[in-house]
């Protein structure tokens, strides 16, 4: 892994035209009575990250797994490369296979090696024959520091190399862009570097990548953009400068108190 120097990435800056990820509108209610977002527009330019931060319960993962579609809405609606995402005829494989994402739960295969895990759907999804898909797995655990760990299976593996795992076979797929959804808040203290180590290296990259987490030294280091979200809406949605400088919110002012004071 190479050290992260401390600017955001700069990828964003230079990019213009289409967003790869935009939402307008988007508003979802779990039952009649429960509204868990409301009227949520954003988006997110080719290289951009954007960290999605905010108490638990106000609709971050929610939010999130709406643009890869695993949530479905009521209102509004969501682009991803210019292509619905609440269209019935929209392919949804396709759209997923396109859009990496990383669980808090690592959520790996368990009876599927850790070389499965990273071939399967490069070949059933994009219809790779086995030496290229074992080639780019190989390639992939050897960037995410586990070229050794190909025989094993997910068991057998600490939680951050299972997370380092899934963030490479999310990669396997070539993706636009990547969702975490706190991809660090299972681990033990001493896993989250190595796993924030690989995030800092794809975000360097130009990767662009929206990110649920409440590691604010992550957002600090390499996010463009902060965006709060409270009770269902996204309540800040404002350069990272600026949201460690002076939030305009009084909830997000506490928040980062209560985040940053632990
Ligand atoms: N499938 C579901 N059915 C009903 N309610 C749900 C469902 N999933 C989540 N919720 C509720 O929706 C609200 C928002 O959940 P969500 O997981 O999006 O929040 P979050 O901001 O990511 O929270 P956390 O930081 O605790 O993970 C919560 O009140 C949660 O209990």
């Amino acid at each position: 892994m190479t050290t992260a120097t401390t600017t955001p990435n700069s990828a964003a800056k230079q990019s213009s035209g289409a967003p790869v990820i935009q939402m307008i509108g988007v508003s979802k209610w779990y039952t009649p009575e429960f509204q868990v977002l409301d009227a949520c527009s954003t988006s997110v330019q080719k290289g951009e990250v954007v960290v999605v931060c905010g108490p638990s319960g106000s609709g971050k993962s929610t939010l999130i797994k709406c643009v890869n579609a695993l949530e479905p809405f009521q209102q509004g609606d969501i682009f991803v490369e210019g292509v619905k995402v609440n269209d019935r005829t929209t392919n949804l494989p396709k759209l997923r296979s396109r859009i990496g994402m990383v669980f808090q739960n690592f959520e790996l295969f368990p009876h599927l090696t850790i070389m499965e895990n990273l071939t399967l759907a490069q070949r059933k999804v994009l219809k790779r024959g086995k030496d290229e898909a074992d080639a780019k797995a190989r390639k992939l655990l050897q960037r995410v520091g586990l070229s050794d760990q190909a025989p094993k299976y997910p068991g057998q593996l600490s939680g951050g190399q299972q997370q380092r795992v899934a963030i490479a076979r999310a990669l396997a797929m070539d993706p636009v862009a990547m969702l975490f959804d706190e991809p660090t808040s299972a681990l033990d203290p001493e896993m989250v570097s190595e796993v924030l180590d690989v995030m800092v290296e794809l975000a360097r990259e130009g990767m662009t990548m929206m990110v649920v987490t409440h590691e604010m030294g992550f957002a600090r280091k390499v996010a463009n953009r902060v965006i709060f979200m409270d009770k269902g809406a996204i309540v800040e949605d404002v350069p990272t400068e600026e949201f460690f400088g002076s939030p305009r919110s009084e909830r997000a002012q506490l928040f980062l108190s209560k985040i940053l004071s632990h």
